[in-house]
């Protein structure tokens, strides 16, 4: 790879009448092309759709072929184009605020003139970025619950769907769990409501632990969590549950004035065929159900 160039661009770095005396072309395509760009990137608050509407602009007037974004704050990796050998790389900062990374490639390498340009048509998208980033991070703070930092029930419902889709499409089935801690209220009660806070945190990160990458874990709400085991069947998804809940019961729970274990039910449900959402949850609801009332620590299959 031949990196050409690493610099930081912030809002001041290169303005177009600084630009213009050092180029050996009209300018007038280059003010042309970023009024167009500016124009496009004000109608989309999308970060990938920002990106790619600025690689394709880029490479109207620079020779650009793909672009990469990173934000390792929004963990955001955003690629556009097809990469070539010849990269740039630029810091994007505005008013001293990192939006993250950008890398530009070519097939033949930046002159002093493209890179130039580049960098004018990168200052035009810093307030975009900016607001498009602000847009992502409210969209994932929406979806996600602060205490676990699981994703909250909102993105369940989102991603039940698509689970349900992908399922249907690959005919690999899918199970899932719904996860109770039991008797949470007497933890509150009797250790206070921060340490009801702490057991939820660490329940939420076993519960990951237990599972596969590819499986997803949300917090339900309260106490109760729901997990999606893709391309599993009953049994697996049995000996799964059953994993979980020993791993609870075995695990003490760090932090706390005292030595606490939890213990939780679990029910479990298959997708049918041709099944709907709700009553997915609803089977695994009432075999919860049905573990918590025949003792709890258990796990029960609908
Ligand atoms: N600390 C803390 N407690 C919560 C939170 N959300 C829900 N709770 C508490 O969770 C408890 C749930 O109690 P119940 O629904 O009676 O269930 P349980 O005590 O676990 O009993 P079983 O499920 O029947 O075993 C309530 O006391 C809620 O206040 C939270 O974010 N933090």
């Amino acid at each position: 790879m031949n990196v050409a160039h690493r610099k930081t661009i912030s809002s001041e770095a290169t303005k177009l009448a600084y630009l213009a005396p050092h180029m050996d072309t009209p300018t007038e395509d280059l003010l042309a092309a970023g009024q167009s760009l500016s124009f496009k990137l004000q109608q989309t608050l999308d970060v990938e759709a920002l990106l790619a509407l600025f690689c394709e602009q880029a490479s109207h007037i620079i020779p650009c072929s793909s672009v990469a974004f990173r934000n390792d704050e929004q963990s955001l990796f955003i690629y556009h184009g097809d990469k070539h050998d010849f990269t740039c790389q630029y810091t994007l900062e505005l008013e001293s605020e990192l939006l993250g990374q950008v890398e530009c490639s070519s097939h033949k390498a930046f002159s002093e003139t493209d890179l130039m340009r580049l960098e004018h048509l990168l200052t035009l998208l810093l307030f975009p970025l900016r607001n498009a980033l602000l847009y992502h991070q409210a969209v994932q703070m929406s979806q996600q619950d602060p205490l676990t930092l699981l994703p909250n029930r909102a993105a369940f419902n989102k991603a039940i769907d698509t689970e349900i889709s992908r399922a249907y499409r690959h005919k690999h089935g899918m199970c899932m769990l719904v996860v109770d801690i039991d008797h949470f209220k007497s933890i509150n009660d009797t250790y206070g409501h921060l340490a009801g806070d702490q057991v939820l945190q660490q329940v939420a990160r076993s519960l990951e632990s237990s599972v596969r990458k590819e499986d997803m874990v949300f917090r339900y709400g309260g106490e109760e969590f729901v997990i999606l085991l893709n391309a599993t069947n009953l049994p697996n998804a049995r000996l799964t549950a059953e994993r979980i809940r020993m791993e609870l019961e075995a695990k003490s729970m760090k932090g706390l004035e005292v030595n606490l274990s939890v213990t939780a039910s679990v029910g479990v449900s298959e997708w049918q065929d041709g099944e709907q959402a709700n009553t997915l949850f609803h089977r695994a609801d009432q075999a919860l159900y049905s573990a918590k009332q025949s003792g709890r620590n258990q796990v029960k299959v609908a």
